[in-house]
């Protein structure tokens, strides 16, 4: 599915974060959103996971107009669109089970109703979707680990597991590195990349200038209350059209 984003217009209590934002994601590729804390990344992940209705502009999967559609195709875009937040906030069970979590509340209570009744014909051995999420971030021989024992990187792994489990088709990822060693940030890396390999289509806001060179097929760079830059990654980093992109990658760019 194609998701995208048209002149979005968007703040909070009279106080614009940004004007005229216009971004999109295709199956299988890899958005980065980078730009200064505070300049409206979370937000304008919100609005692409359809949280919230932006004050202006559109949304649109495949060419429909998601908030002029009924609330109920709304609600079955939503749940073709997964989201991980920057804190991994997991609840006290076991890894398989917070990955479980994921599956069942994206899914309409038919299809709720058919999950339960095949895990009870498999006498529980778990959803394979599940366990595939698991092995994506490494952790299939902890599935049983108490996820509240988990270290934070760990912690953040699972969050992504419980977003690829019930395969989206589209991912939106705020900051998923941002706390995490070396290691824990190439196997979300690597997840991102397997996630696109399944025609996944992802859009990762980060603060990481090389994780933005290491995984975006595009970069969109979004300064003051707008995107100034959107476009391949490597040119852009290359050399950029815009001098204050330049400046923001070399970190000359002080907020
Ligand atoms: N729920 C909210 N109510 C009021 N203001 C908000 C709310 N959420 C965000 N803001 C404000 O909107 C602006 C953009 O915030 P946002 O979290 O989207 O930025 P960001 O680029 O993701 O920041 P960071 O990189 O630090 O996570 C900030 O000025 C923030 O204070």
């Amino acid at each position: 599915m194609t998701l995208s984003a048209t002149e979005l217009c968007h703040g909070y209590d009279g106080d614009p974060v940004f004007d005229g934002v216009s971004l999109s994601v295709t199956p299988g590729e890899v958005v980065t959103i980078i730009g200064p804390s505070g300049v409206g990344k979370s937000t304008l992940l919100r609005l692409l996971a359809l949280f919230d209705a932006p004050d202006d502009g559109t949304i649109t999967v495949d060419g429909v107009d998601v908030w002029a559609a009924s609330d109920q195709r709304r609600l079955e875009y939503r749940r073709r669109i997964g989201m991980v937040f920057q804190e991994a906030s997991l609840f006290d069970a076991s890894v398989r089970r917070n990955v479980e979590y994921g599956v069942r509340v994206r899914q309409s209570w038919a299809d709720r109703l058919r999950t339960a009744l095949s895990s009870l014909s498999r006498r529980g051995n778990g959803d394979s979707n599940v366990v595939e999420a698991l092995e994506t971030v490494g952790l299939h021989e902890r599935a049983d680990r108490d996820a509240t024992s988990l270290s934070g990187g760990q912690a953040q792994r699972v969050a992504f597991a419980r977003a690829l489990a019930y395969e989206p088709d589209v991912l939106l990822l705020d900051e998923p590195t941002s706390d995490l060693d070396p290691r824990n940030t190439a196997v979300i890396e690597d997840a991102v990349l397997a996630a696109t390999e399944r025609d996944i289509g992802v859009v990762v806001a980060t603060h990481d200038m090389h994780q933005a060179e290491r995984i975006g097929d595009r970069v969109a760079v979004l300064l003051g209350n707008e995107i100034i830059e959107v476009g391949p990654t490597e040119p852009i980093f290359e050399s950029p059209s815009d001098d204050r992109t330049r400046k923001f990658i070399d970190g000359e760019l002080i907020y």
